[in-house]
């Protein structure tokens, strides 16, 4: 299967399906001419880089980095770029990330950044960034500020998400990336909700059909975003829903404990109640969005040690901010969200206090 995003400029493939990552015609014509350069970590190398090379030969260039959320830094960047220019690699060599999201968006950036920018594959191995990260250009690292607040957009040329390897991620990961299958739902597609409602248990036990069609239809929806709105100037501010109050949360635990995913699960919880609260849903819509978000077996409650406080300022810097103003993305209904900065802040302050109770 395969879904294009066509955005002005710049238009390619997702490969979807299963034995990809070892195919070498599917790979840019330079990298098969053995101007490669991959980044991966430590857990997805010993698991799959050997099908890398079976497609673009064994003297591949590799930089392994930590694994963890913590390592999407300034200093593990310097350290892809120092590797790069020691190697001598010339711009016409195409950077191929191998694995989740953390690797997919530092090798983004380096590659947005590496000699003003080089080619860039990308091979999604977590459930989450084959339905989001992998997709759209939106390249970062964190800082202790913020999350993604240093960053690019850089476009792949082409995505290889290979459905096999979701047979060796851990379901902690796996759940994690439903929270963003459950956003695309939530945001604008209100029978996709109402199937993932129904198919809940089917996606969590990685039957094959459903696994596909909630991958297709998240990549199909990501696509149609990015394409009309590569640079968010307008709708695709509506692929946050959730992560204004989510990073708060990433930030606040310095990128450790908690997955993405999982911060974001908790987000759109958030965005639901103070939407609730506006009068925009019913508190039937809310007990909704909870419902499957702990069906999925995700966390619909923020961590301890979190202010309101704490978590209005971290709020405050999110890249959505705009006349100092942060915009949050609500609901008008479910299904149906939108870009906000017409919200009470009290009842903003109310929902924090709601969550943050300790
Ligand atoms: N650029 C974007 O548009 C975008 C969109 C969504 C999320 N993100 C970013 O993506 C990151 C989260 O991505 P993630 O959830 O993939 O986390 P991750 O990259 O940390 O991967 C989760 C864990 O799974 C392991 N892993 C990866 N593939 C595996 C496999 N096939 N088998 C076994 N283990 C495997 C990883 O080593 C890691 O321990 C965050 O930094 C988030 O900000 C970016
Ligand atoms: O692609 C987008 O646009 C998204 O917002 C997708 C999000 O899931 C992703 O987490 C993104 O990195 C958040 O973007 P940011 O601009 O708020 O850092
Ligand atoms: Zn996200």
């Amino acid at each position: 299967m395969r879904v294009d995003v066509d955005i002005p400029g710049k238009h390619y493939p997702i490969h979807l399906g299963r034995n990809l990552i070892a195919n070498a015609q599917l790979y840019p014509e330079g990298a098969r001419n053995g101007r490669a350069f991959v980044i991966t970590n430590d857990t997805v190398a010993p698991l799959y880089l050997n099908q890398v090379q079976a497609a673009l030969g064994d003297q591949l260039p590799v930089h392994v980095m930590p694994d963890g959320e913590r390592f999407k830094s300034m200093e593990q960047l310097s350290a892809v770029l120092d590797k790069m220019l020691a190697l001598k690699l010339g711009r016409d060599t195409t950077i191929i990330a191998l694995g989740g999201g953390v690797v997919g968006d530092l090798a983004g950036f380096a590659a947005a950044v590496y000699q003003r920018g080089i080619p860039l594959v990308q091979i999604p191995t977590t459930l989450l960034s084959q339905v989001d990260s992998s997709v759209g250009g939106k390249t970062a690292v964190n800082h202790p500020l913020g999350k993604n607040m240093i960053g690019a957009f850089h476009q792949p040329d082409c995505v290889l998400t290979d459905l096999n390897t979701l047979d060796t991620l851990p379901a902690r990961e796996f759940k994690a990336g439903v929270a963003e299958v459950i956003k695309y739902g939530l945001l604008g597609d209100i029978d996709f909700f109402t199937w993932l409602e129904s198919h809940m248990e089917a996606l969590l036990a990685r039957d094959g059909e459903t696994l596909s069609h909630a991958i297709a239809t998240s990549c199909r929806h990501k696509a149609q975003v990015v394409s009309a709105d590569e640079k968010e100037k307008g709708q695709r501010a509506l692929l946050n829903l959730g992560h204004t109050f989510g990073h708060a949360i990433e930030a606040h635990l310095e990128y450790r404990d908690w997955l993405h995913g999982e911060a974001v699960a908790t987000g759109m919880c958030m965005a639901a109640e103070l939407s609730q609260r506006h009068g925009w849903i019913s508190r039937a819509d809310c007990q909704r969005v909870d419902a499957l978000i702990s069906k999925a077996g995700l966390p619909t409650a923020v961590p301890s040690g979190l202010s309101a406080e704490r978590m209005r300022a971290l709020m405050q810097g999110d890249k959505k901010t705009a006349a100092g103003r942060v915009r949050l993305v609500l609901f008008r209904a479910l299904g149906d969200a939108l870009l906000s900065a017409d919200y009470d802040d009290a009842l903003l302050m109310q929902t924090l206090q709601h969550y943050c109770r300790d």
